[in-house]
């Protein structure tokens, strides 16, 4: 069938369309096989609406403000993918909204005729609550391509029960990933229990876990509920699990395989209800081949594993991390950070990735009198990525006299190249007599 044909039809169908599409309470709308709107519910127009027909423009248009479809901007397009194999799809967006850019999943169904061909495809939007794309006092933030991507595997396995594996460097949010899925999962309403598993001894492990009753060691005075039974109809997040010891993960892994336990000091079994997440900043599929971790207890916890982004991986998010974490840590201050400070943390490598940034702007929020954070409230660290050690474009108040740049430079790269006079001579571009002498004047100075 023509595609002049097909609009023909689904322009007749519209007003029924429009009818079944106001059944659903996100908004939706259904799109001939041109990538018009051809029919749009309340939900939609409230949304995406600007006071002009909806009817014939093309969807990219109305919710991404571009003028060529996803696909040929770079994204993922849910709407091409199911033209193209005639499957439903579902992927991650940013959207335009009156409310600014949001992310929201997209599904999109094709509607076939009596001929089985594509007359029309439906497209369900849907918010998501789990992270936004601009600043916030809570929750993530982010909307890099490499966030997205995590956030869309979020979004897929909250959901369901299934055990998540989350694994990422140390600060990258691991925690914060994990009360996301608990808190968009159907265990919303019930306990998000946090068990910290670095340093728990044989002995603490079972009782932490379990509990134990009154009288099953010394020191028990009383009965106590163990952090399993705490989470009873919500999530476990088991924070490090690459941290405990063999001998404890064959304990975990009789908990997974047969959902009892007991108290110490108790024959009766109970009955564990809990969804389980799991994070570590280790290999564990490394450590299964060194023998440190269990391969039957890693297929256990690693169903659904999301690899978490360095915040270097990520480095677009800088700027409304920063914000973010600006409000977070001074809610009652409008702080701001100048551009030298800016270019001298968007140069720095972050290897303790977000949370070492909020330790970073929580120090300079101290030091600074004023609302405006220079490099000077930044630790000498910190800048020394940037192309003279200080910032490339300091602010009238920031800028140093040369030969402090160079004394400062100078100490920061001596420190590094000690007892290598000969490289880093080489590297400075000076002799060595030069920098024996300029070394020698730093330490009189
Ligand atoms: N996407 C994000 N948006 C805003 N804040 C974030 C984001 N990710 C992490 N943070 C913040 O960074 C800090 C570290 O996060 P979190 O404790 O979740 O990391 P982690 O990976 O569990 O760290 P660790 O491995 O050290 O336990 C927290 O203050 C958290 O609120």
């Amino acid at each position: 069938m023509s595609s002049r044909k097909t609009r023909a039809l689904s322009d007749r169908l519209a007003p029924e369309i429009t009818g079944v599409l106001n059944c659903i309470e996100e908004p939706a709308i259904a799109l001939d096989t041109d990538y018009r709107i051809l029919a749009a519910n309340e939900a939609y127009r409230r949304t995406y609406g600007d006071g002009r027909p909806l009817h014939g423009r093309f969807c990219y248009e109305v919710s991404h403000h571009y003028n060529v479809p996803c696909d040929q901007a770079g994204e993922s397009c849910p709407m091409a993918n199911c033209l193209g194999n005639g499957q439903a799809q579902r992927v991650l967006h940013l959207h335009h909204t009156p409310r600014g850019e949001e992310h929201v999943d997209v599904m999109t169904r094709p509607v076939r005729d009596e001929q089985g061909r594509i007359s029309y495809v439906i497209e369900v939007i849907r918010e998501i609550r789990a992270a936004s794309s601009h600043a916030r006092p809570e929750g993530m933030v982010g909307r890099t391509p490499a966030f997205n991507r995590m956030l869309e595997l979020v979004q897929r396995v909250a959901p369901a029960d299934t055990a998540v594996l989350l694994q990422g460097e140390s600060g990258t949010g691991k925690e914060l990933v994990a009360k996301a899925i608990h808190e968009a999962s159907p265990r919303a309403d019930q306990p998000f229990v946090v068990v910290e598993c670095s340093g728990l001894t044989e002995s603490l492990f079972e009782s932490e876990l379990f509990g134990h009753e009154r009288g099953a060691f010394t020191g028990a005075h009383a009965r106590r509920i163990g952090l399993v039974e705490s989470a009873a109809g919500g999530t476990l997040f088991l924070d490090e699990v690459g941290d405990i010891p063999l001998s404890l993960q064959v304990k975990l892994l009789r908990l997974l395989e047969t959902g009892t336990y007991r108290r110490v000091g108790s024959t009766e079994p109970k009955q564990a209800d809990f969804r389980l997440i799991t994070a570590t900043h280790r290999d564990l599929e490394a450590m299964i081949e060194t023998g440190d971790f269990r391969r039957d207890l890693y297929y256990r916890i690693g169903v659904f594993p999301i690899p978490l982004p360095a915040l270097r991986d990520r480095r677009d998010d800088l700027p409304l991390l920063i914000e973010s974490l600006l409000t977070r840590i001074a809610p009652d201050r409008q702080l701001q950070l100048s551009d030298a400070a800016m270019e001298c943390l968007a140069a720095y490598p972050f290897p303790g990735n977000i949370r070492e940034l909020r330790n970073l702007l929580e120090r300079a929020t101290l030091l600074t009198d004023d609302s405006l954070i220079t490099p000077e409230h930044l630790p000498e660290y910190c800048c020394e990525g940037s192309p003279t050690g200080t910032p490339a474009t300091p602010d009238d108040e920031t800028i140093l006299p040369l030969e402090l740049v160079e004394q400062r430079y100078l100490a920061q790269v001596a420190a590094r190249f000690q007892g290598d006079r000969d490289t880093l001579a080489r590297k400075l571009g000076i002799s060595k007599r030069t920098l024996f002498r300029k070394l020698q004047q730093l330490q009189a100075s």
